[in-house]
């Protein structure tokens, strides 16, 4: 049973995390664990929140920078119990943050919003009962304490992992909580987050992890925002991105709704691409920030996966090295500057 006034925890809080935190604190009592740069800047100032989730500076976020912090605050009452712990850090920080604050997983729904393939695996050996979830809506956080919300194709989809109908390692189905997801869905529409179900969100999150196969590499690699991928020339390396991928898909069989590479190719380059054409991804803000990037949980899957299933994955492999290449040059020059 979901209380009245829910109780949201937000690990990993950045551009993502404290925008939905600021989103949710209108209904929801929110805390987040996020860095001190940001944690200090809202608690002088407030959160500030801009673009298409309105403009507002958001004063109600309880911010923690540390497992211990947190916990000296929970011990002794039960009722600051969270009715959902949604993990929105990137997927190279999914399993750090599962194990600092696995006291909390105990009983609760983890929800995963985040990008990649295998943030519900790791989450997975710490917690039980996981809602898994995709978001096509593009964040920034320009500056500590302030978000920025642009672009937005899709609703926010969320379902029960791996899909409706689980099983245990036994092969015994498992109860689901149902009724909890579709009040969490309703929270944040509630909240002014347009969200929906997903009866298959493994598939889904395949689906929404094409596009970020498809072009978070590329506009990293070349410093641009999401339409330049429309250019002729990358609009063939995408192909091959792509056509290996639905390759690997169909060989771990999983199914998306479109028919094949070429219907979701038409898809991608006339209407999703379009939609965010302006967009800076979030891997192109890591490399700009000098950040590791979540390559490993996106091509790097394909590539992975390609291995296993004895497939061929030359576009992924290359993709993956230059990016490799690039977060290794950085850190060599962070190296050599502390020297
Ligand atoms: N930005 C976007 O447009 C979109 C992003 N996504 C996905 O959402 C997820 C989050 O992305 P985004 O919000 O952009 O990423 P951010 O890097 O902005 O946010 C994650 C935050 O978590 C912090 N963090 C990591 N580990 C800890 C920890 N142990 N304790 C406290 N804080 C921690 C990071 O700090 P630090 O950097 O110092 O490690 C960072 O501030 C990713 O999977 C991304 O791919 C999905 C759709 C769109
Ligand atoms: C949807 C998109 C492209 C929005 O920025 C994204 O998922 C990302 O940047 O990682």
């Amino acid at each position: 049973m979901i209380s009245k006034e829910p109780k949201i925890m937000i690990l990993g809080a950045g551009a993502v995390g404290l925008s939905i935190a600021g989103m949710l604190s209108k209904n929801c009592y929110v805390s987040a664990v996020c860095r001190k740069r940001h944690a200090d800047a809202i608690s002088q100032k407030g959160l500030y929140k801009s673009g298409i989730w309105g403009e507002e500076i958001i004063h109600d976020i309880r911010c923690y920078t540390k497992s211990d912090e947190l916990f000296e605050e929970l011990i002794p009452s039960d009722n600051k119990k969270f009715d959902f712990i949604i993990i929105t850090s990137k997927s190279s920080d999914t399993e750090k943050i599962c194990e600092e604050y696995q006291n909390l997983f105990k009983n609760n729904i983890i929800v995963s919003i985040q990008n990649g393939i295998g943030n519900e695996e790791i989450i997975e050996k710490y917690a039980e009962n996981i809602i898994g979830a995709t978001i096509t809506t593009n964040f920034s956080s320009p500056k500590d304490g302030f978000v920025k919300v642009m672009s937005e194709s899709e609703p926010l989809k969320l379902g029960i992992y791996p899909c409706e109908f689980r099983k245990n390692s036994h092969n015994n189905s498992i109860p689901d909580y149902n009724s909890e997801l579709e009040q969490l869905i309703e929270i944040f529409k509630k909240s002014g987050i347009n969200a929906k179900r997903s009866k298959n969100i493994r598939s889904a999150i395949w689906e929404k992890s094409l596009l970020n196969i498809a072009v978070n590499p590329l506009t990293a690699l070349l410093s641009i925002p999401v339409g330049d991928v429309l250019d002729e020339n990358l609009k063939s390396l995408i192909t091959g991105l792509i056509k290996e991928t639905f390759l690997v898909m169909s060989a771990k069989k999983i199914t998306t709704k479109w028919a094949g590479p070429e219907d979701y190719l038409n898809y991608l380059f006339d209407i999703l691409i379009p939609s965010f054409s302006n967009a800076y991804t979030s891997m192109y803000q890591d490399i700009q920030l000098n950040r590791k990037t979540e390559i490993d949980f996106i091509n790097g899957a394909v590539v992975r996966f390609g291995k296993e299933q004895k497939i061929e994955t030359p576009f992924n492999s290359c993709i993956c090295s230059l990016i490799k290449y690039q977060e290794n040059k950085v850190s060599l020059s962070q190296c050599t500057q502390d020297q």
